[in-house]
């Protein structure tokens, strides 16, 4: 199938959808007309989407944790303690890694294992196997909007039971969920795959049902440079409107020096909104979601709680519409229920704290943002002239190419020329850019930045730094400082 970044016309998709509905008994409880309806019976207070519009209205930060369990009253009972004990504003549905592969076969013997057991001996909610209404049992559960998160290249049978279930967002890419998801999933598939999830949220809109998309903003979510992701971004956004989506929160994961990661929230729904006017899809409501620190975490729990308020500070600084929690078991694994509250609750406070107060635009702050704004730009241009005006084209020439180039990604589509490294205040820079499309200005200002570090620390810049800062926060660090 020829790739082309065109609505998807409804006879093709009605077509397909008899195949993807029969990839799996559950698919035979999905009936759009009446999910359609379900939806408008939901109080405007479990839609993600008015939810949202009303936090950016009233400037409110609001916390979402991450959360999945095999059992369906398990995970009932876990969302509800995160949002009566947590606070959740939002609830998320963490979906297993076997059914994030299509896997449903394994997925259904983990729910038996994890009857045998007691406990969950999958890493997620296994949403396909259960089907429309176990997914309408987790809704009516619970008293705030749900979030379907996973990391599925192929999700058009999960978007279609989970939204028939009342979900009203759904997250995820066809980059986003495929480059750092995948060894060898070629991006026009998964692209395809989500133009179909796409056309279906679209369909629900056009029927009057508002469903937000969130693509993935941290990617690897190890000192992934704001321009790379946001530029991922902005491309699924703009992919996401041309199928009809009119609701998009635009991600972007924490990378740890304070101005840096406020000029990239700042910075993201500014260019976001730029492309989408520019390419004719205005109209639609874009808000943003800061995800916590991506990377290793410390093993000691008040070290990650150190982690996590740092993370809930600058997520309150800029103003992000939305803060995805981590928890002080982050190091270890899946978190149990109270560690999992103790991370919301511990960056509530400090939102509460710090929503009165805000950070002065200071000149570092200036030149970060315009920094992002140059490298976004210089990405999404080169993209779109790589795919001869068509952004999906684009998007697979511009991976071939490495101009769009994400860092410690296992997808074999993606180069991997590009290497970052911190600067001597903790930044993320660029130490090898690869094939990045970027001029003089731009890389004389990234190799400067990481020249001060090795000066400081008596040291060439090598990728000896990428290391020391891939360990440093677990460490109890932020910048890798040779031993
Ligand atoms: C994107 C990776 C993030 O998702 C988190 N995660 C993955 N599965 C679950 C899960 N089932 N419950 C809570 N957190 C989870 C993981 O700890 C990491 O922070």
């Amino acid at each position: 199938m020829e790739l082309v970044n065109k609505k998807l016309d409804l006879e093709q998709f009605w077509a397909e959808r008899q195949e993807v509905l029969q990839s799996w008994p559950t698919g035979r409880g999905v009936d759009l007309e009446e999910a359609i309806a379900y939806h408008k019976q939901l109080p405007a207070s479990k839609v993600m989407a008015k939810k949202l519009a009303q936090g950016k209205r009233e400037g409110i930060t609001f916390a979402q944790p991450r959360a999945g369990v095999a059992l369906l009253h398990e995970h009932i009972e876990l969302l509800r303690y995160l949002q009566d004990e947590g606070g959740a504003d939002f609830l998320p549905t963490t979906i297993d890694s076997y059914t994030r592969q299509n896997r449903y076969k394994e997925a259904e013997t983990g729910i038996e294992e994890s009857r045998a057991a007691g406990r969950s001996m999958l890493n997620g909610f296994p949403a396909v196997n259960y089907g429309v209404d176990a997914c309408r049992k987790v809704v009516e559960a619970v008293n705030v909007p749900v979030q379907v998160r996973h990391g599925t290249p192929d999700a058009r049978l999960l978007a279609e039971i989970t939204l028939a279930g009342g979900f009203t967002d759904f997250e995820g890419g066809g980059i986003s969920y495929n480059i750092p998801y995948s060894k060898d999933m070629p991006l026009e598939k998964s692209i395809r795959y989500w133009q179909y999830v796409d056309r279906l949220v679209g369909y629900y809109e056009e029927n009057g049902v508002s469903i937000n998309r969130e693509p993935f903003g941290p990617l690897t979510g190890t000192l992934v440079p704001p321009s790379i992701s946001h530029a991922v971004a902005i491309i699924e956004a703009l992919l996401a409107a041309e199928q009809g989506v009119m609701n998009l929160t635009l991600g972007y994961g924490q990378c740890g020096n304070l101005y840096q990661d406020v000029a990239a929230i700042r910075t993201l729904a500014e260019l976001a909104e730029e492309y989408l006017n520019r390419f004719g899809y205005s109209g639609r409501q874009i808000t943003t979601v800061f995800h916590q620190w991506m990377g290793g975490f410390p093993q000691d729990e008040s070290k990650a709680f150190g982690v996590i308020s740092w993370g809930a500070v600058t997520a309150a600084l800029a103003r992000v519409n939305k803060v995805i929690v981590k928890t002080p078991h982050e190091a270890m694994g899946i978190p149990t229920r109270e560690a999992n509250a103790a991370g919301l609750k511990a960056t509530k406070q400090v939102l509460n704290m710090l929503k009165d107060q805000s950070l002065p635009l200071t000149s570092e702050l200036q030149l970060e943002m315009e920094m992002i704004r140059k490298e976004t730009r210089a990405i999404l241009d080169k993209t779109l002239e790589l795919g001869e005006g068509d952004w999906a084209v684009g998007a697979v020439r511009a991976f071939k190419a490495g101009v769009i180039d994400v860092p410690f990604a296992p997808s074999r589509h993606n180069l991997g020329k590009i290497l970052p490294a911190r600067d001597n205040q903790g930044a993320v820079r660029f130490l090898d850019f690869g094939q990045l499309p970027f001029d003089a200005e731009i890389r004389a200002f990234h190799q400067e930045k990481i020249a001060e570090r090795g000066r400081k620390e008596n040291r060439q810049p090598s990728f000896q730094m990428v290391i020391d800062d891939i360990y440093a926060i677990g460490k109890g660090m932020l910048v890798g400082r040779p031993r």
